[in-house]
């Protein structure tokens, strides 16, 4: 069974508060976008994973991939063995949830392929202990989110008229440092309400607070989001904690920009 984990960008973020379990409330609008893994899982076999493609930090145990099915072999011991091979294309770091996704599409594929019959409600509560973002891959489509990510609203937001550029220098963003760098405030505008309102005008009302710490630790964002404006995007932005950029442009209007032959560029047409 193969399937295809794709990334997300978050349209607007504010960090609301601080909790007693040491996460931050926050509130965000997530917006699926199709770059995507590949994700394999064969059966009969020994519980092994491999992985090709961009490489993924740290020890293979710790893959989310693996944690994903443990978790769930810990509720459902008829869980057999699977071999899991992960080709990683999704950019590591960058704040577009690859990992995260990687996850809760293992989730599905493992109640699928062993007919765990787990409800949508049943698999967001999964997603949520593997981390604050994988929640979101459940539902997959745009919502408005609140508490660490969990609770979601989904919403109508048709941004069909646009395309997407996503650029990602290589710089790797911590998320808990991310996170440390801000001081939780209730947001100016109202983002439910912002996400609403005209493309032409988010510019204006629509912002990440990541932006103000990552963008000092990092200028070369700050000229990444810059060019993209100079290149005619409506609305440019970085996504979560950084540190991919991405611009919306009208459709199939891309800016033919040339970018630092290191650096990451998608295009979602
Ligand atoms: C910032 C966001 C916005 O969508 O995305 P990314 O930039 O990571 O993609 C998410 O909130 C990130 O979610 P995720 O990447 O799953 O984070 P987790 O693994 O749960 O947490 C990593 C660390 O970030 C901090 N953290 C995370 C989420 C949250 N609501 N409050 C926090 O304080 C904690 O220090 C935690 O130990
Ligand atoms: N399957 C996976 N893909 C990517 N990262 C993974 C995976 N499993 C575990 N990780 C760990 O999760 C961290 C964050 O990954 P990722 O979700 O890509 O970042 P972000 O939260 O910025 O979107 C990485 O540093 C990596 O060590």
């Amino acid at each position: 069974m193969i399937v295809f984990p794709n990334c997300k960008i978050n349209l607007g973020l504010h960090i609301t508060g601080k909790r007693a379990d040491g996460f931050h409330d926050l509130e965000t609008v997530f917006y699926p976008l199709p770059v995507t893994d590949a994700l394999e899982v064969i059966t009969p076999g020994s519980l092994q994973f491999t992985s090709s493609g961009i490489p993924v930090p740290g020890d293979a145990a710790d893959n989310l991939c693996l944690r994903a099915f443990h978790l769930l072999q810990q509720d459902f011991p008829q869980l057999q063995p699977v071999n899991i091979h992960l080709h990683k294309h999704i950019p590591i770091g960058a704040g577009l949830g690859g990992g995260s996704a990687d996850a809760a599409f293992m989730l599905q594929l493992l109640n699928k392929k062993f007919q765990l019959e787990l409800t949508t409600s049943q698999l967001v509560d999964y997603a949520a202990r593997l981390g604050s973002d994988c929640p979101f891959f459940i539902l997959n489509q745009p919502c408005y989110a609140t508490g660490r990510g969990e609770i979601m609203e989904p919403l109508s937001l048709d941004l069909s008229a646009y395309s997407f550029l996503l650029v990602h220098p290589g710089i790797h963003v911590n998320t808990g440092w991310a996170f440390r760098q801000i001081t939780p405030q209730a947001p100016a505008r109202a983002l439910k309400d912002m996400i609403q309102s005209p493309v032409s005008g988010w510019r204006q009302v629509i912002s990440n607070d990541f932006e103000a710490p990552v963008f000092a630790a990092h200028p070369e964002l700050a000229e990444i989001k810059s060019a993209m404006y100079e290149g005619g995007a409506v609305y440019a932005t970085m996504s979560g904690s950084g540190s991919a950029v991405v611009g919306l442009f009208p459709k199939n209007k891309i800016a033919d920009i040339r970018w630092d032959a290191s650096y990451l560029v998608f295009k979602v047409n």
